[in-house]
């Protein structure tokens, strides 16, 4: 039985000329024990999912289920089976962090003692600071122990609602190799993040855009749907070259990637071709290499084959 199922799930606010569809019907499965990504910019609707299937918002339309139980009718039976990390800080500002632990522990009626060992390996980094009120903490820590009270009821399904966001590159590659212990003691995750390049510290990913999923795969296979040529240049004037690259008749899109600009090919045009090109505007010592596609070169050309 999947962990996780979602099946043509609605959600929409507002009335009226104001209606805004946050979820469109969407339909995804999490197997037991996987770490699955929802990668998606603001408003996607990452976060109305996430309430849906920790139960704290009623889809209007679909069905979803987490463990077996409906997100509707079980949603007591639910509440304690899950841990949820919201996007925004959701711990007492005043309370120190051990307050805050005992806190969450009491209210699913365990103790810090019982669980310990599940949290173990991150609480210890922050314990040397347990009388230090939440509000005075790092972002870091915050999110340590953020993810330490979401963990303390033992839960079989943990939602985390864009964790890494705000924190710094160090913490960032921290907390996807807890995620990574906390797998291997058999704890299904959903995370949901806004970075593309976290995509691939998943087993798979959803990538949800404006209310939709635009596709469910495993890092591996998204990449492997990425057919067309790719080249990667780079030039001193950036910007007058990107408006260039895109002038270019061989160019199904071309984007900012780092340092470079990424140019998608249509088919039968090739690295060279795309030399020549800047040879004749000019550019003498414009650098281009053909390249294999990253995760992000993937779900950039999703997005945009979605809007057209
Ligand atoms: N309570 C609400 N009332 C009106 N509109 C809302 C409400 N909550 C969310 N929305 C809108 O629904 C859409 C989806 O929002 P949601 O928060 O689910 O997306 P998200 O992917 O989590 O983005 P973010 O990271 O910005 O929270 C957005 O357009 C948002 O403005």
């Amino acid at each position: 039985m999947p962990a996780v199922i979602a099946n043509n799930l609605t959600k929409q606010y507002g009335k009226k000329k104001d209606i805004v569809q946050a979820l469109k019907g969407i339909s995804f499965e999490v197997e037991q024990g996987e770490l699955f990504g929802i990668i998606g910019p603001d408003g996607a609707g990452k976060t109305s999912l996430f309430r849906i299937l920790t139960t704290l918002l009623l889809p209007d339309g679909g069905s979803a289920s987490v463990d077996g139980l409906d997100v509707v009718k079980d949603f007591k039976a639910i509440r304690h089976r899950v841990g949820y990390m919201p996007g925004r800080f959701s711990l007492y500002q005043d309370l120190t962090i051990e307050e805050n632990l005992e806190f969450f522990a009491t209210i699913f009626n365990t103790t810090i003692k019982e669980n310990y060992d599940l949290i173990k390996d991150i609480y210890q980094q922050i314990e040397p600071f347990k009388d230090r009120r939440a509000g005075k903490l790092s972002g870091g820590m915050k999110q340590k122990l953020a993810l330490s009270c979401a963990l303390i009821h033992k839960p079989s399904v943990l939602f985390l609602d864009e964790p890494t966001t705000g924190v710094d590159a160090v913490s960032r590659k921290e907390f996807w190799e807890m995620l990574r212990s906390l797998k291997k003691q058999g704890i299904t995750i959903l995370v949901s993040t806004p970075y593309m390049d976290e995509a691939s510290l998943c087993d798979r990913v959803a990538l949800m855009q404006n209310g939709e999923i635009l596709s469910v795969d495993s890092p591996e296979g998204v990449i492997a749907s990425f057919k067309q040529p790719l080249v990667a240049v780079k030039n001193d004037n950036m910007l007058q070259l990107l408006n260039d690259l895109q002038q270019f008749e061989g160019a199904q899109d071309a984007y900012p990637f780092g340092e470079y600009h990424h140019v998608v090919l249509k088919n039968g045009y090739t690295g060279p071709a795309v030399a020549d090109y800047l040879r004749q505007h000019h550019y003498e010592h414009a650098a281009v290499q053909t390249i294999k596609a990253d995760i992000e070169d993937c779900f950039i050309a999703l997005m945009k084959s979605e809007k057209h």
